[in-house]
Formats: structure tokens, C-alpha cells, sequence
């Protein structure tokens, strides 16, 4: 399908906006009459320019508060839009979104407002332009997508249909099943805007908070469903106000916006997947996806060598961290062993139980730089991710050592699908037996303003559902964080926003699973106690009067969670190494979370170190 985007949605100049639409492979635009109103460009030298990058300008929006007025402000309102459409005329754009008038003085009545419209639609006839009529949520009488074809159909013009907009359908809860029973030639317009669920002035939600389909809660996609069932047959048109997308850079927005909508083609493509399709409030939706990963194969750390040798990063800031501490030195205190060392290149394979991660010397301060994961189709993954405009990572590698396809995530991790065969290339030794087992999460920072972006790529690329949204207080702002996993938490991510307040969060973390926490802890506090987060005695008095901990927690420093279920969550945090430190976790009956009522306690004991 032909795929728009309104020029509302990205940030910059009209130019500049256009140039970053037509390189992300957009067909076509909505000009919103913002961007052209303060674009020094002529009409026809914009028609001109959007011909050159090969868009065509499928809309021109918002003309307001036309219908349902009395006879004057009708005269003057038929004026404005003669104006218009002149300037249509000079842009190239034959069709014109009329939003419901949201003005308390319009007059009610269906009558009138289909005759208003109808003489709007016969002058817009005159200049070869036809009307789509947009029910806003907040509209003054017309709020509702079946409200605003009633009009329609009462009017009974040939120039005048509807334009449907996801965000005004489904914000006010509307079933989208009645869009098949607009005959599709008259849905004139189709926008695509995806929202978090929140409880808010709906003019506002919309204004603010709106997505691309597939980063909010909304079935975008069944509603697209039920718009091709109608028989409608124009392009599919993102239009997202959102404060974020304003500030971003606008050749990622616009990308990424093109990722959404590929995204959703595949959901319509396979009618199972698109069924999948999740109303307001509901599990996640599902996209279509090859290759879904079953498993962490590797974490892969930079910037230290052995506990004897190579580079050591130091913690960047002076509390909660390592002075100068070495990766591999944690890792040995965690009861690791380095069981291998990659034939050409400085990287070591260390592991104990099924958790095995990669050191790799680059001197530069610790950090986590790469994920591999075990998938079933390590080429139908890559091949997929391409298809979403995920960059592909070039790799030198010797022509005897394992091939192993990457991509790049948003915030830079190179993500690797591994079939199992990277391991020989480190021909390892048996690893140790130990209390940990594998890995159960990485915890990942995304760029300030990417957050969105972050969200769709892990949903998309990798086929992971998101499991609930959280804001953690921090001592100086508020952390968004977000937990993805795939089915049966195979494979867990979270993500947080990078930035809270005027500081960026840097770190990230790896969280190891093991059967038995309180062993590994009481091993940690004899051996090695420098390396464990210092836990305030304030946050176990609270956990005692909440639930009947064994007292030992507060002399190991190991944090509690429990579910409504009866899950229950140990946890215990190491201290930070340049940007990384580790989690050590405990799930016990079926508990599914993160410890995210801890979360804050460690973010404060980090930033302060216990000052
Ligand atoms: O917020 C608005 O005013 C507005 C304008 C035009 C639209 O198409 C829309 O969905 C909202
Ligand atoms: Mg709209």
C-alpha cells in the first residue's frame, strides 16, 4: 500500500522535513498548513520540491470550525475556503481535511451541518478538489467516525467523504467493526496514529502523547483491517503529534515511522497475526515475526581484559562503583571461569552454568556493547530486521570462525542471532558448575527522545512483547522503564530512558538468574563485600512491617519482591563497573517482574552511594 506521513509528525523546516520523508521511502504527505505558512517557499516551488524527492501531497489539513454556523460566519467560512483552495491549486493537492468544528458556538443538528458541507463540497468541485471530513474526538457535536459519515452520507456529495484518524476512533473506545459500513470509496482519507493508554483530556492525549502504531496500546492494525474490508484503497497516512518526535532528529523519526508502518503491513498480510490484534487495555500485540529468539546465547562486555591484565576501567562515579576494578574480576567473585579466548580477536568467553558472556579488550571504559541470542533462523532474523530499516553490521572475521549476523538497536547494542556454532570458535573448556545459571535480563539505557523508537525495534526485529510500563522515582527525576520478553521469558529485556532530570543514567545492567540467591550472597559477603550495592537498614524496616522476610535479607543486602500471585523475587545488585554492574535474581513460583518497587531504592543508593 502507498504509505504518508503528515508533515506534523517529524521535526523541522518543511524542507527539511520533506527531504528526511522522501528518504525514509515515503510515497506521499500530508501538509500540515503550519509548516507552510512559515515555509518561505512558494506554493508551487514546495509542489516542486516534493516532486523532485518523488512524494506526492496527498493532503492538505486542518481546515477548522467550517460547519454547522450561522448564515454570516457561513459566508465568510466558504471565503476562507475559496482562499484555499486556490492555494491547493498552486501545491498540487486535490483533497483538503475539514475537521468537526470544535467551537462552542456551533449549532447542532445534522441537518445543517450536512448542508454546509455540501456547499463546501460543490465549491471544492469548481477546483477539481474533494472534502474529508474528520470527526475530532473533541468535536462540538461531530466526535464520532459514524457521526461524521452520517453527515456525509446526508449531504451526498461526490466531493465530500470521510477521512477516518485511528487516534479519534479509538481513544473514545469506539468499536472500528462500523468502518465496513462505509462504502470504501467514500473513506477519503485513512490516518494512523497509535497512544499509550492514559487518563486524560482526550485533546491533550492527542495532541501530546500520540505514537506510531505498534509503540502505544492501541489495535491500530485491526482498525486498518476493518478500513480495507470497507474497500478503501488510499494510502496508509501517519499522523502523530508528540512532543518528542518534535525534538528528534528528523530523519530517525521519519525512519522510524516507516519501520511502523512496514511493521503493521506484515500484521495485515497475515490474517492470524492480525488477529492478534490487542484492544485498548489488552495483552500486546503480536507482529509477524520469523524468527523469534529462544534464548540469550551471550552478553558481551568491552573494555576489560583478565582480573590480572589488560585495560581495568575505573567507576565514573566515585560511590557504588569499583575504583579499579576490573569486569573480569567481578566475574571471577561471581564464581565465573574464563573458559575460552576467541582465536583473532581480544575477546574471552567466561561462564558458569548456562550464562556465558564475552570480554572483550577495547580498552575502552566498561561497558556492555553487544547481545547474542540463540534463534531459530539466525539469517531469516537479520533478513527481517533489514526489512525494517535496521542497520546491518558489517563483521571481519576469519574465513574458519563462525559467521554471526548483527544489527544495530537503537541505542547503538549490536544484536547478534546465534545458531550455537560462535561457541566452538572459543573452543571452551567444560564450564565450571556454579549457583548461576544463565542469564534472565539486560537492562538496557535508550536515547533521550528514543525511547518510542526503542519500543517498536524490539517488538518488531526481535518479536518481543512489551509487559508493562513503569516510572520509577529517582533523586533526580523519573526513570521510564519498559520490560520486553518473549514468550515464556526466554528472553527479557528492559528498557530505560537514558536521561532523567539534566544527567544521564549511563549505566546498564546484565541480571543473572540462579536457584539460590541467599547462598550466593552469603559467598559474596564473606568474600568479596566490596562488591555488594550497599542497601539502606530504612528499606528493610519498610520490608519488615510489608512482609515476614527472613532478617538474614538485611545482612546480605538481598532485596524482596512478591507478586499478587505469591511469586516472590530475591534480588541482590553488585557495584558498578564503568557503565555496567550486575543483578543476581531469584524467581520463585512463576514471579514475572523486575523487582520494580526496589528500583527506586537502588537508583538512589547509586547516584549517592549512601550519602
Ligand atoms: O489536533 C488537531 O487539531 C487535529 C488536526 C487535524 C487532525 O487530522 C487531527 O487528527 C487533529
Ligand atoms: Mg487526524
Amino acid at each position: 500500500m502507498r504509505k504518508s506521513i503528515a508533515t506534523v509528525s517529524v521535526s523541522g523546516t518543511l524542507t527539511e522535513k520533506l527531504a528526511a520523508i522522501a528518504a525514509a521511502g515515503f510515497d506521499g504527505v500530508e501538509i500540515f498548513e503550519n509548516d507552510l505558512l512559515a515555509c518561505p517557499l512558494p506554493p508551487e516551488a514546495i509542489r516542486a520540491r516534493a516532486a523532485d524527492l518523488g512524494l506526492s501531497i496527498d493532503l492538505y489539513q486542518p481546515f477548522r470550525d467550517f460547519e454547522s454556523v450561522p448564515a454570516d460566519l457561513l459566508a465568510r467560512n466558504l471565503r476562507r475556503a475559496e482562499h484555499k483552495f486556490r492555494l491547493m491549486e498552486r501545491l498540487g493537492a486535490d483533497l483538503l481535511l475539514v475537521c468537526s468544528n470544535v467551537s462552542p458556538g456551533a449549532i447542532g443538528g445534522d441537518d445543517l451541518a450536512a448542508e454546509q458541507l455540501r456547499l463546501l463540497a460543490e465549491l471544492a468541485a469548481g477546483h477539481g478538489i474533494r472534502i474529508a471530513y474528520e470527526a475530532l474526538a473533541w468535536g462540538r457535536h461531530v466526535n464520532e467516525y459514524l457521526h461524521a459519515w452520517r453527515v456525509v452520507r446526508m449531504a451526498d456529495h461526490p466531493n465530500l467523504g470521510v477521512c477516518l484518524d485511528s487516534f479519534h476512533i479509538l481513544s473514545r473506545g469506539s468499536d472500528p467493526i462500523g468502518i465496513e459500513a462505509i462504502p470504501g470509496e467514500k473513506i477519503f482519507f485513512l490516518q494512523l496514529a497509535d497512544a499509550p493508554l492514559l487518563a486524560m483530556d482526550v485533546l491533550q492525549w492527542s495532541r501530546h502523547y500520540r505514537c506510531f502504531p505498534g509503540q502505544g496500546n492501541f489495535d491500530v492494525s485491526g482498525l486498518v483491517g476493518h478500513t480495507l474490508n470497507a474497500g478503501y484503497a488510499g494510502p496508509l497516512s501517519l499522523e502523530v503529534f508528540n512532543d518528542h518526535f518534535r525534538q528528534a532528529d528528523t530523519r530517525r523519526t521519519a525512519r522510524d515511522g516507516m519501520r511502523s508502518l512496514i511493521a503493521l503491513e506484515d500484521t495485515l498480510g497475515d490474517p492470524a497475526a492480525a488477529r492478534l490484534g490487542s484492544p485498548p487495555g489488552g495483552a500486546a500485540r503480536g507482529f509477524a515475526h520469523p524468527a523469534i529468539p529462544s534464548g540469550f546465547a551471550f552478553a558481551e562486555l568491552a573494555g576489560t581484559g583478565s582480573p590480572g591484565g589488560g585495560t581495568s576501567g575505573t567507576g565514573s562515579s566515585g560511590t557504588g562503583s569499583t575504583g579499579g576494578g576490573s569486569l573480569g574480576g567481578v566475574l571471577a567473585a561471581l564464581g565465573f571461569a574464563r573458559t575460552g579466548t576467541h582465536p583473532t580477536k581480544p575477546v574471552e568467553l567466561w561462564e558458569q552454568g548456562g550464562a556465558r558472556l564475552l570480554l572483550n579488550a577495547t580498552g575502552e571504559a566498561p561497558a556492555l556493547v553487544a547481545i547474542g541470542l540463540d534463534s531459530p533462523d539466525p539469517a531469516g532474523a537479520v533478513k527481517h530486521a533489514e526489512s525494517l530499516l535496521s542497520p546491518v553490521l558489517p563483521r571481519e572475521r576469519a574465513p574458519e570462525e563462525a559467521r554471526l549476523d548483527a544489527v544495530a538497536a537503537p541505542d547503538g547494542t549490536e544484536i547478534f542471532f546465534c545458531d550455537g556454532s560462535w561457541l566452538s570458535d572459543f573452543a571452551p573448556e567444560a564450564p565450571v558448575p556454579g549457583k548461576i545459571t544463565g542469564i534472565d535480563h539486560v537492562a538496557l539505557t535508550q536515547p533521550w527522545h528514543y525511547f518510542d523508537e526503542g519500543e517498536l525495534f524490539y517488538r518488531t526485529v526481535l518479536g518481543l512483547s512489551p509487559q508493562g510500563s513503569l516510572e520509577l522515582p529517582d533523586p533526580y527525576g523519573l526513570l521510564r522503564s519498559k520490560a520486553m520478553s518473549a514468550p515464556g521469558g526466554a528472553v527479557r529485556m528492559v528498557l530505560n530512558i537514558a536521561q532523567v532530570g539534566a544527567g544521564d543514567i549511563p549505566w546498564q545492567h546484565v541480571a543473572l538468574a540462579c536457584d539460590d540467591l541467599v547462598a550466593v550472597a552469603r559467598r559474596l559477603r564473606t568474600e568479596h563485600p566490596e562488591l555488594l550495592l550497599p542497601i539502606p537498614g530504612n528499606y528493610y524496616d519498610d520490608l519488615d512491617a510489608r512482609y515476614e522476610v527472613d532478617p538474614e535479607l538485611r545482612d546480605l543486602g538481598v532485596l524482596y519482591d512478591r507478586d499478587e500471585r505469591g511469586g516472590e523475587f530475591l534480588h541482590l545488585y553488585t557495584v558498578t563497573v564503568g557503565r555496567v554492574f550486575f543483578e543476581i535474581v531469584q524467581r520463585i513460583g512463576g514471579y514475572d517482574g523486575y523487582g520494580a518497587a526496589n528500583a527506586p531504592i537502588r537508583l538512589a543508593v547509586q547516584h549517592s552511594g549512601g550519602n
